[in-house]
Parts: C-alpha cells; structure tokens; sequence
C-alpha cells in the first residue's frame, strides 16, 4: 500500500455500499479529505476502478448487507486489493463481527466496528491510512494461544465435569485485558442458561442482564454480545457500550467499567444446539485475523467442554434410570426381589452395629388364583398395583415394601420388634380387607412376622417368616402368625 506523501496530494479512496444514502453520506462528509474518492455500488464496480487506476484505500460499508452479504464477491475484491497493494477497511456491523474473519480468509483487512458517526468513520478511515493498517500484535496473540493451551487442560481434567464450564471461564478470564468470561448454553428454544462464569469482583452476569427466565426474550438479545452470539450465531463485537442503542445496558457496563464485549458464538453439536462465550474487556481491543482464529478455536474448545459436560449428566442419569429399572418392580413400581434381598442385608448389618430391633414381614393375597380365573389378568394386575399401593399408605417411610413374588410381598421394617411387626403386619391385613378392589371382590391377605434375632443370617428369617405365613394359609388365611425362632 502507497501512504499519501504529502497533505497536497491526499490518496485515491474508493467506498463500496450498496446504500445510496450512505454513499452519499460518505460523499459528503469525507470527500475533502481524499485526492479523489470514487463511490461505488457493487463489487465488480470496484474491481473494474483498482484494474484501471491505483487506489490506496479501500473502504467497504458492509452495514448495508445486513440482508446478505455475498462474501465471495467481496472476497474476491479483497484478493484484487492484495494484488494492487490496495489497503481495505471494512467497515462492520458489530452484530456482524464474523464477516472480518471471513474477509481475513481471502487477504489482510483492517475493520472498525460500526455504528459510527460520520465524522469518525472519516476519521477512522484517515487513521487506517496513516498508519498503513493495523499491525498485527504477537503479544496479544501469545496470550491467546497461551489461554488456548490452558483452555485445553482445563478440558483435559474429566475427573470434575461438573466443575468444567467453570473451569472454561476461570481460563477465559486469565486473558490480558478480560475482566469477566461467561458461557451461555441454549437449553431449548426460549431458555439461555448462563453456565459459567468468571472475573473481577462485584460483576455478576445474572445481575447485569436480569432474571435468566426471560433472557431469551429480552430486549438486549439483539444488543448485548453474549446474547446475540448465542441466540443468532453471529460473533459480535461491540467495541463501544453506546454502539447498541440501549442506553441501559451502556450505563450497566460502563458503570462496571466495561468498554467492550466480545460475544463468540458455540456450536454444541452438529444441529441447532448453541450457546456463546461472552468476555468483557475494560479497554477497547483490536483483534488481529491471528486472534479471529484463535477465538474461533476457543470457542470450538468450548463446545466440546460443555457437550462431555452433558454427555456425562446423560450418562449419569442413564445409569441412575438403569438403577431404578433393575431394582424396581415394573408392576407395582415397588422394590423387586433382588433390591429387596439387598435391602434385607443392609438393614441386618445396621440393625447389628446399633443393637436395634429389626422386623421381617411376609404377606401373600389369598386365593388370587380365583382373581386370575374369574376376572382375568388385567383385573388382577390392577388388585396387585392396588395391595402395593393400600400398604404402602399405612407403612412409615422407613420401612420397605418388596414385591417378593406374583401376589407375595414383604415389609423390611428397622427399629421394629417382633410385637411391633405384628402390629404392622395387622394394621396392613386390615387395610387390604377394608379395600375396595376394581373390578372384583374384596381381598385378604395372609401374613407372617419375624424379627432378627442374634447374629442370626437374614436368609434364615426370611425362611422362619414364610414358614409363619404358611401357617397363617393353614390357618384359614386373613390373620397373621409370628414366626418362631
Ligand atoms: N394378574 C397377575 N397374577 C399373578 C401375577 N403373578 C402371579 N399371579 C398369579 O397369582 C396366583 C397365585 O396362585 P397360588 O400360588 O395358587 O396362590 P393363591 O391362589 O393366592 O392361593 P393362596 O396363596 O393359597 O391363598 C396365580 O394364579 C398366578 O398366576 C401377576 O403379576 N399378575
């Protein structure tokens, strides 16, 4: 690129927009400051003036695309820029930020975040002359990379998933210059959860943007970075709280000494799913196509930091759905005999350790083979559901009901004495003959009751508890029996 050598001889400028009205704006407001400044609509238009005279600057308005932008065309004028040792600033839409790294795909383009005034545009065209470009900044990139590496072991620790967004935006705040990093995650289509966040003392995302429900909603989405990025996809950069249009959210920043945001869209998986990182800045900063790529990578790492974040809640709650399906009764959605045995064991030891009394409690649905014949099995299906569910009304939280068998149940019962377990087991046989079952006649059960005794094995009471409930059968049915020891 030709820098102007003197003030008499201003450099040739061309302005690409397809808006009349800023092209004209432009006209008049910077046209003094340029030997000659060409205004142009379309692509091709420039291209044709770079072919045919030198041109030092060119500047491309891209905040009248904001209904699509034809990056291969623009792309293509960049590469022809190159070519003619043409610099390019591109003037940029902050919610569109993405358009600079993909402008920085095709050659070296400087870029200044709009809105702007004017005046400053004039101005900040001017500058970019002078100064020939923005100069790449290794320092600022080091410490990228070095947030990237660290971002990387902040991943690598799988053994706290929980922890890990947390993790994520500790790393993310260590970067010179970021007073706050947050991570956003869209959960459904109206919920953006904040999943993350760190920084300076005192700034707090939740207290900043207001309640999380209506986030989604809110009339910053289209203003503040974090928001945008994670809503639209877009990286957004707002270099100057004022730019948005919201003076509310201005001031909030302001006052916390914010002076530019930075929203970096996340893709958590290959569909719609997204979320965005969110990192606040106390000063402005300017952002080198080296560090456009190093953000992105980091995005990218934060995506797969929150995607094993949940494949690890899916899988844990995967494994406790598991659980529950392999020691509970499908039926009844009682404790299944395998749980039930388990449950027996556990409660002996501790019944040991505390020299507390513990219970055993058999009972069986007398004559429920007539059920079966008489009414069918969906009948008796729903009589089972309903004994399950009348005994489990009379029973104290600590006790446990266990479908043991077809129509055979048992009641774990700790701090329960062999008299007290005979209470139960009554208060259980009264309850089931005082039901009303749907679909068929009244039913009674037959119980037998035992308590632990000794070092006796559980596998032993559960032998001398059926033998009482055998008993109980032989008896007549609908009573109980104590078991002897
Ligand atoms: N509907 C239904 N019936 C079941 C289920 N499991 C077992 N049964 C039935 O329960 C009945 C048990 O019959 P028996 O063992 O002869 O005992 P009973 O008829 O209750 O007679 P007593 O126990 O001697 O009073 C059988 O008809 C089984 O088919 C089940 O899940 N659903």
């Amino acid at each position: 690129m030709s820098a102007p050598s003197a003030a008499s001889s201003l450099p040739v400028a061309v302005f690409l927009s397809p808006e009349p009205a800023r092209r004209d704006a432009f006209r008049h407001g910077c046209g003094g400051r340029f030997l000659r400044l060409l205004v142009v609509e379309s692509a091709e238009q420039a291209a044709e003036l770079m072919a045919s005279e030198s041109v030092d600057l060119l500047v491309l308005e891209l905040e009248g695309y904001n209904r699509g932008l034809d990056l291969a065309a623009l792309g293509q004028l960049v590469v022809s820029a190159s070519g003619h040792n043409t610099a390019v600033l591109a003037v940029c839409p902050f919610t569109h930020a993405s358009w600079i790294p993909a402008l920085n795909r095709y050659g070296p383009v400087d870029y200044a975040i709009a809105p702007l005034l004017d005046e400053a545009m004039c101005d900040v065209a001017a500058e970019h002359l002078q100064r020939g470009g923005s100069a790449a900044t290794p320092a600022s990139l080091r410490a990228l990379l070095a947030v990237r590496t660290r971002m990387q072991d902040a991943i690598a620790d799988i053994d706290d998933l929980a922890r890990m967004p947390a993790r994520v935006c500790a790393t993310l705040a260590s970067f010179p210059g970021v007073a706050h990093a947050a991570l956003f995650e869209m959960k459904a289509s109206d919920d953006l959860q904040l999943v993350g966040q760190a920084g300076k003392d005192g700034l707090d995302m939740e207290r900043l943007l207001g309640p999380a429900a209506e986030r989604a909603r809110s009339p910053w989405r289209h203003a503040f970075p974090g928001l945008v990025a994670a809503l639209s996809g877009e990286l957004c950069l707002l270099d100057a709280p004022e730019k948005a249009g919201e003076p509310e959210l201005a001031m909030n920043l302001l006052t916390q000494d914010i002076h530019m945001v930075l929203g970096i869209p996340v893709r958590l998986s290959g569909g719609a799913e997204r979320g965005s990182i969110c990192l606040m800045f106390e000063q402005q900063h300017w952002f080198s196509p080296e560090d456009f790529a190093t953000l992105a990578a980091l995005a990218q790492l934060a995506g797969f930091a929150l995607r094993t974040a949940e494949m690890a809640r899916d899988t844990e709650q995967l494994a406790a759905q598991v659980t529950r399906l392999a020691t509970t009764d499908a039926l009844t959605g009682v404790a299944n005999r395998r749980r039930g045995e388990e449950l027996l064991m556990q409660e002996a030891r501790r019944a040991r350790r505390y020299h507390a009394p513990l219970a055993l409690i058999a009972f069986d649905i007398d004559r429920f083979r007539q059920v079966n014949d008489r009414y069918g099995h969906a009948v008796g299906d729903l009589a089972l559901r309903t004994v399950a569910a009348v005994v489990g009304g009379v029973l104290r939280s600590s006790d446990q009901l266990v479908r043991t068998g077809g129509e055979t149940f048992a009641v774990i019962a700790p701090h329960t004495s062999a008299i007290d377990g005979l209470k139960v087991a009554e208060k259980i046989r009264a309850a089931v003959a005082g039901t009303d079952f749907a679909g068929c006649d009244r039913l009674t059960i037959s119980a037998g009751v035992g308590q632990l005794t000794g070092d006796e094995d559980p596998d032993k009471l559960t032998l001398r508890v059926d033998a009482a409930l055998a008993r109980a059968k032989r008896a007549g049915r609908n009573c109980v029996e104590l078991a002897m020891s």
